[in-house]
């Protein structure tokens, strides 16, 4: 056959909601990646790689058994995990399903499949909860050792899922004095349901006594909205512990008034989802040969978000602070493997107010657009932020601090420059040449 290495997807995908939606992730990082490949055609129901032996990827992902191309895999293995299984004819490897699997498999990609219609596709691509919709849940809560009960994931989670999207059992405006929040408590729980109140009193406390409503209160609320004084409980979303290394991200929509839980990178089956508590007090659960390294990171980190956030700076030695970001990139990329969720999307706001605070709509067109996908991955489609960073990659000169500083960076949005590679264009992108 002259092909010699390739991977397979063990299990098979499924015509489920979760296989479809990650699926269609996984197409549409490829659709991104090859984008300016004249070697990569996408047809109508799937992509030509015009190499080789023409290797196709359907977009229906039931209907996938093979593909033979390195990036390819690594790209589908950032998605999907250990369901990738690789082979490689030299190392006395071959597939798991046989050829006449493989060339019927490929047969039935020119022909869509009459109950996935392209809107249902589209409609689970764009950010909708195919979870929720299908009334599928990707966890179980379970006992974890040390850390009392948690949520676990069932199967394969890709990165961007939505794993839970919760309205809250009670929400607590403001700062209280112990007693006054127990008096609060008490009276918000006789109005709810019993089945509201029992799932409340069903929650974890660490301290149970005198006042053991706030005590519940104090265990479990999440702060609605980073830093908020706000705070909710939730039925479920309280389960989720908490990881210095997170593999989700937890965020209140203030427009639908509910919390979202996303996976922020690949999670396996049986592995505990969790997320980063504001104000943990846990500490890193590393290794000590690890922990010193990760400690110095984290030191760096804040040194220098708090160096990029400084207005004077901004405004005197602009350069800098891009300098600033983008080794701040680095660094984050290092400390979260890759999946550093919702501090990339900050971070590339930071840079877009750099650039728009002199004037360059290019890049602060370009830093907003990064922005909004990092957003997409930790809050989806729907989220206020999401919405508001895409709104500015389209009009960044809407910013409040559009020209706010000088006018000596001025470019328009359509001059970002074509042809680069990702090294050449992060150096356009940071200013990195001057
Ligand atoms: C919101 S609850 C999480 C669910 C809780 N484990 C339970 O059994 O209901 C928060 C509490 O869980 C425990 N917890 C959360 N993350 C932890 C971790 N990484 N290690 C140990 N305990 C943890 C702590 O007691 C914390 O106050």
């Amino acid at each position: 056959m002259g092909i010699d290495a390739g991977f397979d997807m063990v299990p098979r995908l499924s015509t489920g909601g979760v296989d479809i939606h990650n699926w269609g992730r996984f197409i549409e990082s490829l659709k991104e990646h090859y984008k300016d490949d004249t070697q990569v055609e996408i047809k109508p129901n799937y992509i030509n790689f015009k190499a080789g032996e023409h290797p196709q990827l359907p977009f229906e992902g039931h209907k996938f058994l093979h593909s033979y191309i390195d990036t390819v895999t690594r790209i589908a293995q950032a998605h999907f995990a250990s369901r990738i299984r690789c082979w490689h004819e030299s190392f006395d490897e071959f597939g798991t399903y046989d050829w006449n699997e493989v060339n019927e498999s490929r047969k039935s990609y020119e022909q869509p499949d009459e109950f996935e219609t392209p809107t249902s596709i589209a409609q689970l691509l764009t950010g909708t909860d195919p979870i929720k919709e299908l009334g599928i849940t990707p966890f179980e809560i379970k006992d974890i050792p040390g850390k009392g009960k948690g949520l676990v994931a069932c199967f394969n989670i890709s990165s961007g899922t939505r794993i839970l999207c919760e309205k809250p059992l009670l929400i607590v405006r403001g700062a209280r004095s112990r007693e006054e929040l127990e008096t609060f408590l008490v009276a918000k729980l006789k109005a709810m349901s019993k089945s509201s109140q029992r799932q409340f009193l069903s929650l974890h406390t660490n301290s149970p006594g005198k006042y053991p409503f706030s005590g519940i209160f104090k265990t479990n609320a999440l702060p609605c909205g980073a830093g908020s004084p706000i705070g909710a409980v939730y039925p479920t979303a309280c389960f989720i512990n908490h990881s210095c290394i997170p593999n989700a991200h937890n965020s209140w929509n203030s427009n639908e008034e509910h919390e979202t839980i996303d996976a922020i990178r690949p999670i396996k089956s049986g592995e505990e989802i969790t997320i980063p508590y504001d104000h943990g007090g846990f500490g890193c659960t590393l290794p000590p040969s690890l922990l010193q390294a990760s400690d110095n990171r984290r030191t760096q980190i804040q040194t220098l978000d708090e160096a990029i956030g400084d207005p004077s700076r901004i405004m005197s030695s602009p350069y800098k602070s891009l300098r600033d970001c983008y080794t701040l990139l680095e660094v984050l990329e290092q400390e979260f493997d890759g999946y550093a969720g919702a501090l990339i999307a900050r971070l590339y706001y930071d840079a877009f107010q750099i650039s728009i605070a002199h004037g360059d709509q290019a890049r602060a067109s370009m830093f907003a657009e990064r922005a909004r996908k990092a957003r997409v991955i930790c809050e989806g489609e729907d989220s206020p932020e999401t919405l508001r960073v895409k709104s500015l990659a389209l009009k960044p000169a809407g910013h409040r601090s559009f020209e706010a500083y000088s006018r000596k960076w001025r470019t328009t949005r359509d001059s970002v420059p074509e042809g680069l590679d990702t090294v050449q264009f992060n150096s356009w992108l940071f200013r990195q040449e001057s």
